[in-house]
């Protein structure tokens, strides 16, 4: 039986006057990684925001881990970054992923061993010692995402995770993505990076407040009759 991590059903947000999420139906089963791609604005930050209960929906429903958000009891199972990096910045790095480990209940005998593991997979272990404030802004993202993945979540919810990051260190991040599906966690991903899409075992595409295309990259490349996934996106758009 497939374990479902994330279920947005018909989901509603409003902003005031602005329909942001009209109608957005998506899921995230256990092994799988799911891309939510969509132009600037289409309302990828508020879909995740309004699944992790951050925001309030205005209809519709969103479960995770079968439960309605928020519910801090879950918060140690759910790896989240969100788009601006909140990290303390008077702390070191090695600091900032004690700190959020201790937070998120990874055990004190386990906790050096899986700080050393997340920086080594952002390729963080020569600055763990450095002040966060003398960071540059890849830095800072890629501390972020070390600390989405200390305690080994059940589910990643990451925004963005790969702004900053060079190609080399972006490969070595998708790497250990794919490892974490195989082991049987769930991935969900935005990104602006049409490359990374094709990483995915599915794509959601949002545009104006709905999902417009939702499938296997290669299914979807298949549907579009086109190549890439970049130009699925363009041709949802009406632009290819
Ligand atoms: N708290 C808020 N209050 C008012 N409007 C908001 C709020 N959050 C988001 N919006 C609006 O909702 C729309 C969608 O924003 P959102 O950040 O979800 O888009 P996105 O797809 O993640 O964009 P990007 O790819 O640029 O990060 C935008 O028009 C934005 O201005």
């Amino acid at each position: 039986m497939t374990t479902r991590l994330i279920d947005l059903k018909h989901l509603q947000k409003k902003f005031g006057k602005q329909t942001v999420l009209a109608d957005v139906s998506l899921h995230v089963d256990a092994g799988q990684i799911l891309g939510l791609i969509g132009p600037s604005g289409a309302g990828k930050s508020t879909a995740i925001k309004t699944a992790l209960g951050m925001e309030v929906a205005d209809g519709g429903e969103a479960l995770v881990l079968a439960t309605h958000m928020p519910n801090r009891a879950l918060l140690g199972r759910i790896g989240y970054m969100a788009q601006d990096d909140s990290l303390y910045d008077a702390l070191t790095g090695e600091e900032n992923l004690r700190f959020f480990g201790r937070m998120k209940g990874v055990k004190k005998d386990t906790l050096a061993a899986n700080i050393a593991h997340v920086a080594d997979v952002v390729d963080l272990t020569p600055d763990l010692k450095k002040r966060v404030s003398g960071y540059s802004g890849g830095m800072r993202r890629r501390l972020s995402l070390a600390i989405a993945l200390l305690g080994d979540p059940e589910l990643l919810v990451l925004d963005e995770p790969t702004v900053g990051i060079d190609p080399a260190l972006r490969r070595k991040i998708w790497h250990e993505l794919h490892q974490l599906r195989d082991a049987g966690r769930g991935v969900l991903i935005t990104t602006h990076v049409m490359d990374e899409a094709e990483l995915t075992d599915e794509v959601a595409l949002l545009l104006d407040g709905k999902v417009m295309a939702y499938d296997a990259p290669a299914k979807l490349e298949a549907q579009y009759q086109v190549k890439t996934i970049e130009e699925v996106f363009l041709k949802a758009e009406g632009v290819g």
